[in-house]
């Protein structure tokens, strides 16, 4: 559908269907211009008559004049030498040393002699050559890619801990698997110091020719040399010198990543435990759940507060789902943990694999309540058996089972024995071993054997606490501690 014209000023010519440039360049002439100035032909902008570029984006002055007419010695046949670089421009390479013109590039402007006098003042520039912007954040980045657990895990941990941050939840696309792409292209060599692939489509896929001071910093890169690196890095960090909020949080780096996914059959309560363990560990703060609450209250769905915090989407609220993985992030003393929220329902099983292939370990939920336990484990359509299985082929080792809604069946020890049974029967048969499973009965809605030792005297009578819950958090307390 084409577009309305009818109250633009200028419109394209009817018959042609293209813009009316004489018309444009006649509204640019007319266009009353303060003595003393000149008005830029592509950006529009009034420039200091002195200037024989533009300020703003640094297109030449045509024809050039004034400060250039009167023999000045900075000018060739009328027209400034320095006219091809901007003050911008200007200031990024002065100190840098000068060298002869590059023949590929004036050969191409022949007829434009002020251009070739400005190549001799000034390295040209060439797109595949790094600007210096790309030399300071090449030394950000190889020394964030020296660090050991940036080089070996892909970045999603990458990615986690500069977005963690920002929020809370975000959302990981279906069959997302890790990517980089500044790592991409830094690859580490045999020597272990930093190697620039030149031949990355980042560089146009070309081996690099420089023709100026530029060419020094980068074949330093090159060359995989640290000490090159470091002298690069050098340069880059005397020209300019990052915020604070720019680098890496160290806190962040000491920290093992944790990518733990919470699997299970639909409406175990996935979500209330993953939303209640962010709020818990302070990630989601008391206003926000307030908001949370009050939102799932006027929606009719009171009961998922907290599983609003990691289900975002309209479409997953209104239908009380996950439909895609929520990744949330909390850190413990130890850990930097990556909770993948999974999708219990039967078809969003792609979408599950998407956060179990990431996971290093699993917190299997499990409803206890009557007649949920046993659909989950239904050799049919049982989402508890086909995501133990998937966890497990996909390498997590260890899992965590908690027997959630333990409320709805009064704490019961007998039920939580029966579900222990046929569950740990089954894990075994995945390949599970049983010391690599933990066992926890607990209730995410009542907040009980979550964080801290159980409150609830029904629970408290027959589970016993081997581990001493303090600051640490659910994770670490879980892996660490077996029920008998
Ligand atoms: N009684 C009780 N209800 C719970 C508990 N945990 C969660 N629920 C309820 O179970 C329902 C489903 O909870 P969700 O957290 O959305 O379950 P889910 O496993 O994330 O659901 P899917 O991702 O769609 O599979 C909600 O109404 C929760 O309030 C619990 O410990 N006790």
């Amino acid at each position: 559908m084409g577009l309305d014209w009818t109250h633009c000023p200028v419109r394209p010519s009817p018959v042609k269907q293209t813009w009316p440039w004489g018309l444009l360049k006649h509204l640019r002439k007319s266009r009353r211009l303060r003595p003393g100035l000149w008005s830029c032909p592509i950006c529009t902008f009034d420039n200091e008559e002195s200037m024989s570029a533009c300020d703003i984006c640094g297109v030449l002055r045509n024809p050039m004049v004034s400060a250039c007419s009167n023999g000045n010695k900075n000018t060739v046949d009328g027209m400034s030498k320095y006219s091809g670089a901007s003050i911008m421009a200007k200031s990024l390479f002065a100190s840098l040393p000068l060298t002869t013109p590059n023949k590929t590039l004036t050969s191409q402007h022949q007829n434009d002699k002020f251009l070739m006098d400005a190549c001799n003042s000034f390295p040209p520039f060439k797109f595949d050559v790094p600007s210096p912007d790309d030399l300071v954040s090449n030394g950000l980045r190889s020394s964030k890619v020296v660090s050991k657990a940036n080089v070996n895990k892909l970045s999603f941990s990458d990615v986690t801990s500069s977005v963690t941050e920002k929020k809370t939840a975000m959302r990981l696309p279906p069959n997302a698997k890790g990517f980089d792409s500044s790592s991409a292209f830094v690859s580490e060599n045999k020597h272990g110091s930093v190697e620039e692939d030149t031949c990355s489509p980042l560089n146009g896929g070309q081996p690099q020719n420089l023709s100026s001071g530029l060419n020094n910093l980068s074949s330093n890169l090159k060359s995989g040399s640290s000490k090159n690196v470091n002298a690069g890095r050098a340069l880059s960090s005397a020209q300019y010198k990052p915020e604070k909020w720019m680098l890496p949080d160290p806190a962040e780096d000491r920290l093992t990543q944790l990518n733990l996914a919470i699997v299970g059959h639909v409406d175990s309560g996935k979500s209330t435990l993953s939303g209640r363990l962010l709020h818990l560990s302070g990630r989601i703060s008391q206003k926000e759940m307030h908001k949370y609450e009050k939102e799932a209250k006027l929606q009719g769905k009171g009961s998922f507060a907290y599983a609003w915090a990691l289900d975002e989407s309209a479409e997953e609220r209104e239908r009380g789902i996950t439909m895609t993985v929520a990744v949330a992030y909390f850190d413990s003393k130890r850990y930097h943990v990556v909770l993948l929220d999974s999708p219990g329902h039967k078809d969003f099983v792609p979408n599950m694999i998407s956060g179990a292939a990431q996971a290093d370990a699993a917190i299997l939920v499990i409803d206890a309540s009557v007649g949920s336990f046993e659909a989950g484990m239904d050799s049919t359509g049982g989402q508890t058996r086909e995501h133990a299985q998937l966890i497990r082929s996909f390498g997590a080792a260890q899992v965590i089972v908690a027997i959630n809604k333990m409320d709805v069946v009064e704490y019961s020890k007998e039920r939580f024995d029966t579900i222990k049974t046929q569950v740990g029967a089954f894990l075994r048969s995945c390949g599970f071993k049983d010391s690599s499973v933990s066992w926890v009965p607990l209730s995410a809605i009542e907040n009980q054997n979550l964080v801290a030792t159980a409150s609830e005297a029904r629970l408290l009578s027959w589970c016993i606490n081997e581990f001493e819950f303090t600051t640490e958090l659910f994770v670490l307390a879980l892996c660490s501690r077996t029920l008998a």
